[in-house]
């Protein structure tokens, strides 16, 4: 029976010293106690030494210091060490923590309180929440894995048009108030033609191999969506290094030289493109629609060129 529990009780009440010992052995909890100068370990109950420390009894660690104990391959304090943190008044300092012994999951409910000899100690009482941490990450997964399919188009993995358009206008509106928003359509040409010599399967291919073109042109200032079908359209912040006729040859010659290898055929198909730029102010739609013009312009022009509003 540890020292302290003794001093703690009255000295005739022996069965009730061994009571509470029992009491503390059979929580489904770790209780532990450290010096919080010198983190020496001067309690844990039964919990935490098989589950956390790996040993049977307390005179195993007995003179051990707590991060010695309880995390794995530490030999200084921990740099997450709360003791600085565990408030004066002997409020509990509530916190969860994945402890690196045996990868479990913890909620810590931890306060300072005065030992029998007068030093200040840590009292920590940790419930084991794995499970439930567990099922939040299940859940955050699930949660980014269907934004995902509500936002990314399967084939080319571009946005679709719906977050498309949310992540064009939030480009816009995070833009500074003098600069433009550029905007180019494109739309393949002739694509009836690959689906109707080679299959819709072999379409696909070159779909895709088209977008994975076009993701690469996504990123800092910059959004590329899959409008549906064949058609595809980059949002972007018109600045002098991005200039929207250089942006749209660049884009052009990238889709037109795209190859895609379908079996022992190879598919390529150029683009009409239409292009807008327009003051941020501008409502999204409205360069959209500029753009589109342009575009009708393009195919009705003879398809293969890039026309802007
Ligand atoms: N393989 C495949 N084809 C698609 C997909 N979405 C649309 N298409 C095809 O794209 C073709 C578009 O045909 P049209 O609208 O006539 O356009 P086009 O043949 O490209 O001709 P222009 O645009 O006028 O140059 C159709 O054959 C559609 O079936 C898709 O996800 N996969």
């Amino acid at each position: 029976m540890p020292v302290f529990l003794r001093k703690l009780m009255i000295p005739s009440a022996v069965t009730e010293i061994s009571d509470l010992q029992h009491i503390l052995d059979s929580l489904d909890a770790v209780v532990y106690v450290s010096d919080v100068e010198t983190h020496e370990l001067l309690f844990m109950n039964k919990y935490a030494l098989k589950n956390i420390g790996g040993v049977n009894q307390f005179d195993d660690v007995k003179g051990k210091r707590c991060f010695e104990v309880l995390q794995k391959g530490q030999k200084k304090p921990c740099d997450f060490c709360t003791n600085p943190l565990l408030p004066k008044s002997g409020d509990t300092y509530l916190w969860e923590f994945k402890n690196t012994r045996n990868n479990c999951w913890y909620q810590c409910r931890d306060r300072l309180i005065r030992w029998h000899d007068g030093r200040q100690v840590r009292l920590e009482v940790a419930a084991d929440i794995t499970e439930r941490k567990t099922v939040e990450e299940e859940l955050r997964e699930a949660q980014r894995e269907l934004k995902v399919l509500a936002e990314v188009d399967s084939l080319t993995q571009l946005y679709n048009r719906r977050a498309f358009f949310m992540y064009a206008d939030k480009l816009r509106k995070s833009l500074p108030n003098s600069s433009s928003l550029g905007l180019m359509i494109l739309d393949l040409d002739y694509f009836k033609d690959i689906n109707d010599s080679y299959g819709h399967e072999a379409g696909d291919t070159l779909l895709a191999a088209i977008g994975q073109k076009l993701l690469s042109f996504s990123g800092d200032g910059t959004v590329v969506g899959r409008m549906g079908g064949e058609e595809f359209a980059i949002a972007f912040h018109e600045t002098q290094k991005r200039e929207k006729e250089d942006f749209a040859n660049l884009v052009y010659k990238a889709v037109s030289n795209v190859k895609a290898l379908y079996f022992k055929d190879t598919l390529q198909c150029t683009t009409s493109i239409g292009v807008s730029s327009q003051p941020v102010s501008t409502p999204l739609r409205n360069i959209m629609r500029q753009a589109d013009d342009a575009l009708y312009r393009a195919k009705s022009a003879g398809r293969s060129q890039i026309k802007m509003s």
